[in-house]
């Protein structure tokens, strides 16, 4: 389970302020965060992965509490245990899509069984044809799906998601949406969805207003 308690978070000399008494997303379940822009959707999602340190309060993982652990426990943490889906998707556009599909994933103790079910992930989000292209030569689309393959590559136990239909047709956001939604049942993991899509909202067991992150 994923749970968040008293946070409240400013950017160094920023005017902006994060409040959020309580929040808890357990195993296989799903939350949306929603919102208009600007209203803290990104950070709240980087202090759920150990990005950002909250001023105060706790974020905890499980049977960890990430705010106690330094930036090297917590870049192991996310290495191990969460798979990220950035809003610029972070690829690195001189490796192919095999190769940054896997490369988190080296650092996995499940690394020997992790490339077949990449390949499986890939098909299943249509990007298997671009296996050997490096990530220069994709498209919006093709390069977030990508970023989802090696979000979920490792099997982790928290997945946090920043816009990830953001640039896809209605169909591949259907796939994306399914697939993401199939995961989080079968592995018992837990979901966090930033959208600004207020139509899928329905899709989640949970949902958060950015209104809500303000006192
Ligand atoms: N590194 C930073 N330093 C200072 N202020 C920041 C920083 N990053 C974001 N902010 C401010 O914090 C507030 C919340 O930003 P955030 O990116 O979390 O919003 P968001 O809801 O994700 O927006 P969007 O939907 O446009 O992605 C905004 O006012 C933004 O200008």
């Amino acid at each position: 389970m994923l749970s968040l308690h008293d946070i409240r978070f400013q950017y160094p000399g920023g005017a902006f302020c994060l409040a959020l008494k309580t929040l808890e997303v357990r195993a296989g379940e799903s939350l949306v965060i929603l919102g208009p822009s600007g209203g803290g959707k990104t950070t709240l999602l980087r202090l759920m992965t150990g990005l950002l340190s909250p001023d105060s309060g706790e974020v905890i993982c499980g049977e960890t509490r990430l705010n106690r652990l330094s930036p090297e426990q917590r870049r192991r943490f996310r290495l191990e245990k969460a798979g990220l889906v950035f809003q610029d998707f972070a690829l690195l556009d001189y490796l192919t899509v095999e190769e940054n599909i896997l490369l988190p994933s080296r650092f996995s103790p499940l690394s020997g069984t992790i490339s077949a079910y990449a390949r499986e992930l890939a098909d299943r989000l249509e990007i298997a044809s671009h296996w050997r292209r490096r990530a220069a030569y994709l498209s919006q689309g093709e390069r977030q799906r990508v970023a989802i393959a090696r979000a979920l590559a490792h099997r982790p136990q928290y997945v946090f998601a920043d816009e990830p239909t953001a640039s896809l047709d209605t169909g591949r956001r259907g796939l994306v949406m399914d697939l993401l939604l199939d995961y989080t049942q079968e592995t018992q993991a837990s979901l966090v969805m930033v959208t600004h899509d207020a139509e899928l909202m329905p899709l989640f067991q949970k949902q958060l207003r950015v209104e809500d992150l303000t006192e």
